[in-house]
């Protein structure tokens, strides 16, 4: 191959002598309009410094992230990750290696279709109760979800893979939700401040001894869950039903394959991201359906021409398949919030990619959120069309990535589709959903997962009682 540059030819923008690039966004809530800006005046592979040792590319162009994500080799987690390895360990997300290669390996028959269809059930009953708390709040002028979706979303999570009931949407354990919004902000600031970004000057930060705190409350929660698992596990054995996460990791405990270790760090692992993703895809697609009335009214008379005027039915995996144009909302809404905004690789060796050589010991950042938004594959790209999934045959496999591609793709996809069109077809079945009162815009703010950071507000008015 004629090597005719390396990564010191991709274009890079202005930067300051030692910091680099690293002060360019001030905050969570300013890293993707730089970063987009960055995408519009450098191009698709854009070259970056983050302080003295922190070099990276921001990758938008859909044929270098074939490259990189389809890829058997180019598998291992950029540095950045490491700033969430005090919290999830070497837990699927952050593991790499054959320690990756043999967790991923136990870990893909916990979430085989036949076992997903017994958490539908699950999906119902936390859905129910989802559905009671919005019925009972005071103000429904303008509801925050982000203060209610992801308690939704962790007792599904608690209830399904890990077998435990935890009533966080009765107000238990909430501390648990706190700490992981708290932990989100933090990796992501310790990208973002020169002093916090090196393990030598961060003990003098305040976030410091604030991710000690919450890594604690975080790791008690999850021991917890593993505990009580451990004393009810019985049930499940006698019952023959395949085995659901947890449980699934006990058996390979017996068998001395985990150690008491990697499973807390793969519990830790799953519930973070089996209930952040989920749920704040539910708050932006509800948002959404809220601000563009003509969806909603779409999205209903499909309910109804599935259940009549049946509010509560006891929906089946066939009915959730059937929710059609529900799932184009669902997937337009990952197309311009996607839960996971950027993702990450690490090159350990020289990396030739056509022409050019990539130098080692380069981060990879795979801008999700950008690639989403590029106008040759998504007219319009800043509106929301669902129909544009209708008929969506000229889309290259890696220009639609919400899920991320490849062998470290999520493990977690048809939980998560599925979860979100139970919930969110409930929600509508019992509620028309209005814009906020007063008026709401989102302020976006990439936290590892994306977020608002003025929360995600709509008006709910309920459907009359027994009539959708
Ligand atoms: C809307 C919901 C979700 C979205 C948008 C999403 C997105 C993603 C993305 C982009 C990745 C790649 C991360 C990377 O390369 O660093 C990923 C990986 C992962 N996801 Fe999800 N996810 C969702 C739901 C879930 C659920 C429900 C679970 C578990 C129940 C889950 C578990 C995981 C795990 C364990 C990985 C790491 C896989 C590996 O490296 O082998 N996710 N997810």
């Amino acid at each position: 191959v004629k090597k005719t540059g390396n990564i010191d030819d991709f274009p890079e923008p202005p930067s300051k002598v030692f910091f680099g690039h690293a002060l360019d966004a001030k905050s969570t809530t300013e890293i993707l309009n730089v970063t987009t800006n960055y995408v519009k005046k450098y191009g698709k592979i854009v070259k970056l410094r983050l302080g003295p040792f922190f070099k990276a590319l921001v990758v938008t162009d859909y044929k270098l992230v074939e490259f990189f994500l389809s890829s058997n080799s180019l598998l291992t987690k950029s540095q950045n990750y490491a700033f969430a390895r005090s919290w999830l360990g070497n837990g699927l997300i952050l593991a790499n290696g054959t320690h990756w290669k043999q967790h991923r390996k136990i870990l893909t028959p916990a979430f085989h279709l036949e076992i997903l269809r017994e958490y539908l059930e699950t999906f119902d009953s936390v859905g129910r109760i989802f559905i009671e708390k919005l019925k009972s709040l005071d103000n429904v002028q303008s509801v925050d979800l982000d203060a209610l979706v992801p308690l939704c979303t962790l007792d599904v999570i608690c209830e399904t893979a890990m077998g435990t009931k935890i009533n966080a949407q009765k107000g238990e354990n909430s501390e648990y939700v706190s700490s992981v919004k708290e932990m989100c902000r933090i990796i992501v600031a310790r990208f973002l401040s020169p002093l916090k970004i090196l393990k030598c000057t961060y003990w003098m930060t305040h976030d410091f001894y604030t991710e000690r705190k919450v890594v604690n409350i975080l790791h008690s929660f999850t021991s917890k869950v593993i505990d009580g698992r451990k004393t009810n596990r019985n049930e499940t054995e006698k019952s023959g039903k395949k085995k659901a996460f947890l449980d699934l990791l006990l058996k390979f405990s017996d068998i001395e394959k985990l150690s008491d270790r990697d499973i807390r760090e793969e519990v830790d692992t799953f519930m973070f991201a089996g209930h952040d993703t989920t749920a704040t895809g539910v708050c932006f697609a509800l948002y959404l359906l809220a601000n563009n009335p003509e969806v909603q009214e779409k999205v209903l008379s499909e309910q109804k021409e599935l259940f009549g005027d049946e509010k509560n039915p006891c929906v089946t995996y066939q009915e959730l398949q059937n929710m059609k144009y529900l799932e184009y909302v669902i997937k337009e809404t990952l197309r311009l919030y996607p839960s996971v905004p950027v993702i990450g690789r690490y090159l350990k060796e020289d990396t030739t990619f056509g022409d050019r050589v990539i130098s080692a010991k380069t981060n990879v950042a795979i801008f999700i959120y950008g690639i989403h938004r590029n106008p040759d594959y998504f007219p319009e790209p800043e509106k929301f069309i669902p129909e544009r999934f209708e008929n969506m045959t000229n889309l290259p496999p890696y220009a639609y990535i919400p899920f991320s591609a490849g062998p470290r793709n999520c493990i977690g996809q048809k939980f998560a589709m599925l979860e979100m069109k139970s919930l969110i077809s409930k929600v509508i079945r019992h509620f028309e959903l209005t814009p906020a009162n007063p008026h709401h815009e989102l302020v976006l703010a990439a936290e590892t997962v994306l977020k608002s950071a003025n929360g995600i507000k709509i008006g709910l008015r309920a459907r009359s009682e027994n009539k959708m």
